[in-house]
């Protein structure tokens, strides 16, 4: 079954098309990267499959339910980490996972073992009975996602994870969303880091000016455009506008002598 299905999903903001016409059906257990330059509508796309901003046209569902239509039932399957966690400051951090857990109805022991896991996985199992005002933006982050996966989502969605991260909790990150991924979970995230893309993603969108103008694996973008390319290359080039692919161009035409 398909985890996610976008049909022909679009969101305007004062008649002009944020994200137009969209798309997109990502498998049970996929690891979805989307791409986009500022501005090119990731968030709002994000925003509307996970039921937080109405679709000015079209539907999202989530496991075959539409979320506009089944809201709760589409939710309880899905969790979202934003860019800016968005936490309770006067709340301790093992409060916020409780209180996270509570919303979600999960059983004591599932909440013990995961939270365990997860807050130990991020080393910040001993920072749960500090406020989280006091924590720093990657604590934030870690705990966000933490409280993301307390209770077991079929979908993550996850909006530039590894912002504010440093490179080994990143890499713990990566590792993790892998290992969902395989033991089924469905992961969905946006980035402006190419090299995470390249490395982990099972498959890559792209979107420009609202519009999804690529969805492909690495495999199949590289032999479309030429093996020797990077992302960050293929990347440029569809989003550029016409005077700076002219650049690219030139550039790769003086680099092959
Ligand atoms: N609430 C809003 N009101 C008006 N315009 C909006 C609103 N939210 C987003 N937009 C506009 O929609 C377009 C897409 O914005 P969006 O935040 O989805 O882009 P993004 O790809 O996530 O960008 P970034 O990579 O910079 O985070 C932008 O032109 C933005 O200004």
């Amino acid at each position: 079954m398909s985890a996610i299905i976008l049909n022909d999903l679009s969101k305007s903001f004062n008649q002009k098309y944020a994200v137009k016409n969209v798309n997109l059906t990502v498998e049970k257990g996929e690891l979805f990267c989307f791409l986009g330059p500022n501005g090119s509508g990731k968030t709002t796309t994000i925003k509307m499959m996970t039921g937080l901003l109405k679709p000015s046209e079209g539907t999202v569902k989530i496991a075959n339910i539409n979320i506009e239509e089944q809201p709760i039932e589409a939710k309880k399957r899905i969790a979202y980490v934003p860019d800016q966690p968005l936490l309770y400051p006067k709340l301790k951090g093992r409060e916020y996972l409780e209180f996270i857990a509570s919303v979600f109805e999960v059983n004591p022991t599932d909440y013990e073992q995961r939270m365990q896991k997860y807050t130990t996985l991020f080393s910040i199992n001993d920072r749960l009975e500090e406020l989280t005002e006091g924590y720093s933006h990657g604590m934030k982050q870690k705990l966000s996602l933490c409280a993301a996966l307390i209770h077991n989502p079929d979908i993550l969605f996850l909006d530039e994870p590894t912002v504010g991260l440093d490179p080994k909790s990143a890499r713990e990150m990566k590792n993790l969303l892998r290992e969902l991924c395989d033991n089924g979970m469905t992961v969905f995230m946006s980035t402006h880091i190419l090299e995470i893309a390249e490395q982990m993603c099972d498959r890559v969108g792209i979107i420009k000016h609202g519009e999804l103008i690529t969805v492909a694996t690495m495999n199949e973008l590289k032999k479309e455009r030429g093996s020797d390319s990077s992302l960050e290359e293929i990347f440029l080039e569809l989003t550029a506008d016409e005077e700076a692919r002219t650049f690219i161009s030139h550039m790769k035409e003086e680099e092959s002598g």
